[in-house]
């Protein structure tokens, strides 16, 4: 029996408890949160066998510990754990988004000897709390793993065989870097994201035509500024000194085309919008990115009772699994958009042949 501990049983949390009861049969899960109703939900879900009535209180019978709350509260857990009189062969791991302070509250563990190796997930959503959990979150997704200085490679192998249900693909990296790259790739974006959506509220009161707009390619680009307010708080506070150096970058070029635009410098601005589509146009979507490839077929949608439900039922024919499925309403009065995500290219593949052989027009997307 291995005695599993989960603090915050939120998206990542969850998604974590059901990917370990997957894995390892005989897991016995703990849970603890500041949030009673989604203890009472991941009980009576079964994602969890127990509520905690701690982290003092449970964590010597641990095994494996994990700690999956926002930042700040990640580093006083492992404070607290320090004080602790702990099993000799336990593993305490976390979920956050930043490694430097998660690491440096880690060291009075590490200097007992305890193991401690920092994780990230490099999958999530907008979306926060236990009901949005998913066993399938991490498949095919990078999974950052963070060991002490001093933590043998045997037990990184061991947390690994651990998580092997998540079926992630673990990526070793020291702190400074693991920030550094997030900051660059998820945190700087982030903010950007949720100051275009702070920019634009007034203009939302005033306009109606605005809003009915942003239904378009300004939500899918600020789609994670939805996210948990609290977790986004806490990453800012833990990793200022990257995100600073990224935000000057960022500050000098907009100032720089700005100035561009303002002399009326056809040149430089050529050069400026070249050089991002060169950049992009490299990138492979189904590759890159914080989130694991995701596969999708773009399918034209007409403006027609049942239409949506043809293309369903043409999968569903053929057992074919979808992940998500939205409509894009980019072009108001014309056909609508309907994004349709898989697993995998197969599944893409197939699902592509499936609904051009029966007339239904599929979009090419970049
Ligand atoms: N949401 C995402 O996409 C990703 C988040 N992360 C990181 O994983 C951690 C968890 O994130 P999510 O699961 O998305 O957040 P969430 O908001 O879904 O879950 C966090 C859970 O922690 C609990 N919690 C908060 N403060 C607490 C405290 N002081 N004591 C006890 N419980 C407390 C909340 O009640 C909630 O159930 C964060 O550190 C976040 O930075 C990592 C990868 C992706
Ligand atoms: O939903 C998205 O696009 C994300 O970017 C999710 C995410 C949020 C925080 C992380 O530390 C890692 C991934």
């Amino acid at each position: 029996m291995t005695t599993v501990i989960i603090e915050g049983l939120g998206l990542i949390g969850g998604s974590l408890a059901l990917a370990l009861k997957q894995e390892v049969a005989d897991t016995y899960l703990i849970g603890l949160d500041q949030n009673l109703s989604s203890l009472r939900f991941a009980k009576q879900a079964g994602i969890i066998d127990e509520i905690g009535t701690g982290l003092a209180a449970v964590a010597p019978q641990a095994d494996v510990i994990i700690l999956a709350t926002p930042v700040e509260k990640i580093a006083a857990s492992l404070r607290l754990l320090a004080t602790l009189t702990l099993k000799p062969n336990v593993i305490i791991t976390d979920t956050g988004s930043t490694k430097q302070v998660v690491m440096a509250a880690a060291a009075p563990l590490l200097t007992q000897g305890v193991t401690v190796i920092g994780g990230h997930p490099m999958a999530g959503s907008h979306k926060s709390g236990v009901h949005a959990a998913n066993a399938d979150l991490f498949r095919s997704a990078y999974y950052f793993l963070v060991p002490g200085q001093q933590t043998a490679p045997l037990q990184v192998a061991r947390l690994q065989r651990l998580l092997a249900g998540t079926n992630a693909k673990f990526l070793q990296v020291e702190p400074t870097e693991h920030d550094h790259i997030v900051g660059m790739l998820s945190h700087v974006p982030h903010m950007l994201a949720a100051t275009l959506v702070n920019e634009t509220t007034q203009q939302f009161k005033d306009s109606p035509t605005a809003l009915r707009l942003a239904a378009g390619g300004f939500r899918d680009m600020t789609r994670i500024a939805s996210s948990d307010p609290q977790m986004w708080a806490d990453i800012l506070l833990t990793n200022t000194a990257p995100i600073q150096q990224i935000l000057h970058r960022y500050i000098g070029d907009l100032t720089d085309l700005e100035q561009a635009m303002t002399a009326r410098d056809q040149t430089a601005l050529l050069d400026f919008f070249n050089q991002a589509k060169v950049t992009r146009d490299a990138i492979n979507p189904q590759k890159a990115g914080a989130i694991p490839g995701f596969f999708d077929v773009f399918v034209d949608i007409p403006d027609r009772t049942g239409a949506i439900a043809e293309v369903t039922t043409i999968l569903a024919q053929a057992e074919i699994q979808l992940v998500n499925i939205q409509v894009l309403e980019t072009r108001e009065e014309l056909n609508g958009i309907l994004q349709i995500t898989f697993a995998s290219e197969a599944a893409q593949q197939q699902a592509q042949q499936l609904l051009a052989a029966q007339q239904i027009n599929i979009l090419r997307r970049a």
